[in-house]
């Protein structure tokens, strides 16, 4: 087993990225420790995505440096170690649940008997098994997610970054999300979740509210809504949001 000897699992130092004339990261200093629940709170256009598209070594930054796992991003070292789950289904719509769920263990490299053995243990734990052989486009939207995280988790990653993870989803099928990724959560995945719901804020252990790329304050739910005399996170944002702090 690969010896760890750094503290933090994402360390990033006077992080900036200029898109042109838009400045989308300003010098954000960011440590989050191994096995973290950890959110990334702000408003849109904020420069939450971006962040992540850089510690996922998708972006390379133009100020700063962004350190994942010890390693100074983009290094390709890291790709078997994260998971990526953005806003937007990458399913393929003429494949079936297994076909597509294949298609990404095979990316990672997985073959034979082994990647056959992970894609039962992922279909079993989304509850997919039944539906393995129903093609995409003719499953719920629901369901579309749920093939989406067994999509990104087949490879069985250490670092999972989930982008607005239960945006659009019923009640019902967000509550069974957050079941699943506190399982993750419990089993040493850390989690980084981009969100501006409130509801999915609670879920994570720490948080940093972001505007206009800057990191503006970090804590757990309960003392973001201390540090702004607010009794729920929501008002704690929108003081944040409109510049009140
Ligand atoms: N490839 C790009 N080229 C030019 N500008 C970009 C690019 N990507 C992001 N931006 C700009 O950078 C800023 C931050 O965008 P980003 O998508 O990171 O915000 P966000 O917090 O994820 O927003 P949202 O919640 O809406 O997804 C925005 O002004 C956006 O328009």
């Amino acid at each position: 087993m690969e010896k760890r000897t750094e503290e933090y699992i994402i360390d990033c130092s006077a992080l900036s990225m200029r898109f042109g004339k838009i400045t989308a990261l300003d010098n954000v200093d960011l440590k989050i420790p191994y096995g973290e629940n950890y959110g990334l709170l702000g408003p849109n256009g904020a420069g939450k995505t971006t962040l992540i598209r850089i510690l996922c070594g998708l972006l390379k930054p133009t100020g700063g440096s962004a350190s994942v796992m010890g390693r100074r991003q983009p290094d390709r070292r890291n790709n078997l170690s994260i998971g990526y789950m953005t806003q937007m289904d990458a399913l393929y719509s003429d494949l079936t649940i297994r076909e597509n769920v294949r298609f990404f263990a095979s990316l990672y490299g997985q073959q034979g008997h082994e990647r056959e053995k992970c894609i039962d243990d992922i279909l079993d734990i989304t509850r997919l098994s039944d539906r393995q052989n129903s093609i995409v486009s003719t499953i719920s939207g629901g369901m579309r997610k749920r093939a989406s995280m067994a999509c990104v988790l087949v490879h069985r990653p250490k670092l999972l970054f989930l982008d607005e993870p239960t945006v659009g989803v019923d009640p019902q099928l967000r509550c069974e999300l957050w079941k699943y990724f506190h399982y993750l959560n419990n089993e040493g995945v850390t989690l980084i979740v981009s969100t501006h719901v409130m509801d999915e804020a609670e879920h994570c252990n720490r948080l940093a509210f972001i505007r206009d790329g800057r990191k503006l304050i970090e804590g757990s739910p309960a003392e973001l809504k201390e540090y702004t005399s607010c009794d729920n996170l929501e008002a704690a944002f929108m003081k944040f949001s409109e510049g009140g702090q």
